[in-house]
């Protein structure tokens, strides 16, 4: 049995701990391998193998997934992303590079995607599964045979996303999935439900990898390891779109109005293709109490909340007495950096995998769309907030307000009703994101906290957005 020296357990928990897809920052993975696989290198020089590891040193159980390339010497380009130095004890000197970075594991798994390829594993197999729709302008998705340019998508994410450019076919971008869970992801089913029912606003999906591994009882679980669709080259997203504007004291209007337009008509499209449900009064006294358990743990990350206690139980309260509209499939983490402005197609609306902070049962269940219009508004608030803390931008102040009129508009517009006519639910909601917010940045952007908080104590001053 060959060895590595030093062995996985010595490098790969402290690594992990570094990458910002690490749900429980400031501890120590306790990492345990659940599944995973080795690709062929159709050179059979780079050894390319995915790990999928159970972290159980976090406050839940949580599974990774960690591709790796090997190598025999170093690559200057990939220095950045070296996981470890280590001795084979056959091969000799290895160098052990996060697989994302490496242009030969992304182009397995691409190929592994667009060829429909399955790969064995110890943990269960992985497949990959073209999805039959095209990329618009060319509908060649085959012909990408591998010299195209690969690249990381820079920034921060959940996950980590590979981008395909070149004269082999029409450019991708598949994301690969850090953290796993048992079931089809989001991202991947709502997307392609969308794109079936001829939906303009998001991009074409092209397939995906599905993969099994073992679960915490031994039992065997399966779902998305990655997602490959139509890449937008050279376009912005609208949370650069909003911050700039804030800075450069220039108002959205319009285009605030059709980004409101634009997720009005992604709402009609995803309560055709799913479910929808009445909001009776045990589905609503539910909702709320997912809003109060949030709103507890909530408290607990960012104690600087704790006396606003009974106020954010107050807004809550208020939805007692207000009329529910109907529930239904939602984008779930509707926020400016999930929309791009694609020229001659306007707004696209991206990644509908849920806050990445919830579990899945919850993040696909049917909610209230309104939760994903209060998800633009904090966003809006949001933007103005960076363009005062990253740019030192003196914001006007009725910046936030006009943006937010102008989406509010547009959504109103499309969707044949206004969302401000559920003023309760709508403050409640946004509520509920700040306070989501605040976990999410005391978690990874502690010098942000103060954007969500700040939105918390404004939205207690009144119910109505
Ligand atoms: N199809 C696409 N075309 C162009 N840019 C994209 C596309 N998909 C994602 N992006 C860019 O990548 C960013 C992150 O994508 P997203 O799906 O939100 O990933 P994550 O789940 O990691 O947050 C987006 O904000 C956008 O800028
Ligand atoms: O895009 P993700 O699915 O990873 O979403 C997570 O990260 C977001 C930050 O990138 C976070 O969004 C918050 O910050 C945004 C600015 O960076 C702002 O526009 C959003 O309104 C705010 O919620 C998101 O909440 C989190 O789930």
């Amino acid at each position: 049995m060959p060895t590595l020296t030093p062995p996985f357990p010595d490098f790969l928990p402290e690594w992990v701990a570094r990458q910002r897809w690490y749900t429980a920052k400031g501890r120590t993975p306790l990492l345990r391998r659940v599944g995973g696989l080795r690709h062929q290198d159709p050179d059979g020089e780079v050894g390319v193998e995915t790990w999928l590891v159970q972290d159980d040193g976090g406050p839940s159980p949580v599974v990774y997934q960690v591709p790796l390339t090997y190598r025999g010497a170093p690559v200057p380009e990939l220095e950045h992303a070296l996981v470890a130095q280590a001795e084979h004890s056959e091969l000799g000197p290895r160098w052990i590079y996060d697989g994302c970075h490496d242009p030969v594991y992304a182009r397995l798994l691409l190929a592994t995607i667009l060829e429909g390829g399955t790969a064995e594993s110890d943990g269960g197999a992985q497949y990959g599964r073209a999805s039959g729709h095209r990329a618009s302008g060319d509908g060649a998705m085959g012909a990408h045979t591998g010299g195209e340019q690969v690249r990381v998508l820079r920034g921060e994410q959940s996950n980590t996303s590979l981008i395909f450019e070149g004269e082999d076919g029409p450019p991708v971008i598949c994301k690969v999935f850090r953290v796993l869970a048992d079931g089809r992801n989001p991202d991947v089913v709502v997307q392609e439900a969308l794109a079936a029912a001829g939906s303009t606003r998001v991009p074409a999906p092209l397939g995906d990898l599905y993969g099994e591994w073992t679960g915490p009882a031994g039992e065997r679980q399966h779902g998305h390891l990655a997602f490959a669709q139509e890449f937008l080259p050279g376009v912005e997203d609208a949370w650069r779109v909003a911050v700039r504007a804030a800075t450069d004291g220039e108002h959205l209007g319009e285009r605030a109005a059709h980004l409101g337009a634009a997720v009005a008509s992604v709402h009609r499209d995803l309560a055709a293709a799913f479910p929808t449900h009445e909001a009776t009064e045990p589905v609503r006294a539910q909702l709320r109490a997912t809003w109060r358990d949030r709103a507890t743990a909530a408290l607990l990350e960012a104690p600087e909340l704790e006396e606003h206690r009974e106020a954010i139980a107050a807004v809550y309260a208020r939805t007692e007495q207000a009329a529910w509209p109907g529930l239904q499939r939602i984008h779930g983490d509707l926020h400016l950096g999930q929309v791009i402005e694609a020229p001659g197609r306007g707004w696209l609306l991206l990644d509908f995998e849920g806050e990445p902070l919830r579990p899945l049962g919850e993040r696909t269940a049917p909610d209230l769309a309104l939760r994903d219009v209060a998800g633009m508004l904090r966003s809006l608030d949001y933007a103005a907030g960076a363009a005062q803390r990253e740019h030192g931008a003196d914001v006007a102040a009725d910046w936030v307000a006009r943006a937010r009129g102008a989406f509010l508009d547009g959504y109103a517009r499309e969707a044949g009703h206004d969302p401000r006519e559920d003023a309760e639910l709508l403050a409640a909601l946004e509520l509920d994101k700040a306070l989501y917010e605040a976990v999410y940045e005391a978690r990874n952007r502690p010098a942000w906290l103060s954007i969500p908080v700040s939105g918390v104590r404004r939205l207690l001053g009144t119910t109505a957005p």
